[in-house]
């Protein structure tokens, strides 16, 4: 509600014709319910933050969903808080990748907020200097799996979720970005062969190449195992922990720093394709039959 009111004061002081008294608050404030959140953040008293995707039914990536995670990171950031661990509020899906309905007949400016949003938000929650792990309780196809594969470490609830980059499956092609986090955590040979296959791995699937680190039975082990792989940074100096995990992930920084124009451009022209326009309406349509 503050935020609200300073932005409403701000705009009226920009304008003539309004004029921000207590009744004009009141009436807006009425008429327009501040959105639900759509990503949570709670600390607690180590300084550990648990951020939860809260976006139901199945945390599908929209703009909205990246801007807060974005935010939440850097916000994060600022306030030196010792670990980041990732989870979802559904009992089944972590993230169902990227909303198929931002880039199924978009409009041009909305597409390009879209992926850029994703880039940036991509690029700091890869680079963050605070240790981050995935508590991925539920299925984590495509843009989820990538958040996943952001993180230092990956704990999976299993045995019956996936998780992989299946955008061969959708006659997409994953974008650079998201192949170099899968490299780093499988290795080239296996890499090669996950992405050309679209293959969704069973969480013991994922455990036996190294795409997750552990497998645990409930959403409270991962969390366990997730404050567990942090607390070990207490003993490290952050300056060299922070140089150390920069170094390490330059391939992926890099990339993202020089080439983010040209991905633009080329998720834009791919996305307008016909026959890609066509597969995504086809896509959405089998979820539906499929329920
Ligand atoms: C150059 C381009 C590069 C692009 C790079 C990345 C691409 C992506 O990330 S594309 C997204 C790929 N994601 C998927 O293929 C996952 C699709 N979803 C599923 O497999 C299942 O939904 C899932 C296993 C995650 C969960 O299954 P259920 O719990 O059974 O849920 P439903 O399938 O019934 O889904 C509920 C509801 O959500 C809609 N939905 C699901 N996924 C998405 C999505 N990614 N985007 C938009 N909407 C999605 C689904 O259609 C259902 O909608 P309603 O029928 O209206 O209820």
């Amino acid at each position: 509600m503050a935020v609200v009111c300073r932005n409403l004061r701000a705009f009226a002081q920009k304008t003539s014709s309004l004029r921000c008294t207590p009744n004009f608050l009141r009436l807006y404030s009425q008429s327009k319910p501040a959105p639900p959140k759509l990503v949570t953040v709670d600390v607690d008293k180590a300084g550990v933050a648990t951020v939860t995707l809260d976006r139901p039914p199945v945390n599908s990536l929209n703009t909205g969903l990246l801007e807060e995670l974005g935010v939440a990171i850097k916000d994060l950031e600022a306030n030196k808080t010792r670990g980041i661990i990732l989870t979802s509020s559904s009992n089944s899906v972590f993230s169902a990748g990227l909303d198929i309905l931002e880039m199924y007949e978009p409009k041009k400016q909305n597409l390009s907020l879209f992926w850029t949003t994703l880039q940036n938000t991509w690029l700091s929650l890869y680079r963050t200097s605070i240790p981050t792990v995935a508590a991925i309780n539920g299925h984590a196809p495509a843009g989820g799996c990538l958040l996943a594969l952001s993180c230092e470490y990956r704990v999976m609830v299993g045995p019956k979720f996936t998780i992989g980059l299946n955008e061969t499956q959708l006659g997409i092609v994953a974008p650079q970005w998201f192949m170099i986090c899968m490299k780093d955590a499988v290795g080239r040979r296996q890499a090669e062969m996950a992405l050309t296959a679209g293959k969704m791995f069973s969480t013991q699937e994922a455990l036996n190449i190294g795409l997750i680190d552990k497998m645990v039975s409930n959403k409270e082990e991962a969390i366990a195992e997730a404050q567990k792989f942090i607390a070990q940074f207490a003993k490290i100096p952050p300056l060299a922990r922070r140089m150390t995990k920069e170094s390490i992930r330059q391939e992926g920084i890099k990339y993202m720093e020089e080439n983010a124009i040209d991905d633009l451009k080329a998720f834009m022209d791919l996305v307008v394709q016909p026959n890609i326009q066509k597969g995504l309406g086809m896509y959405l349509e089998a979820m539906k039959k499929s329920k």
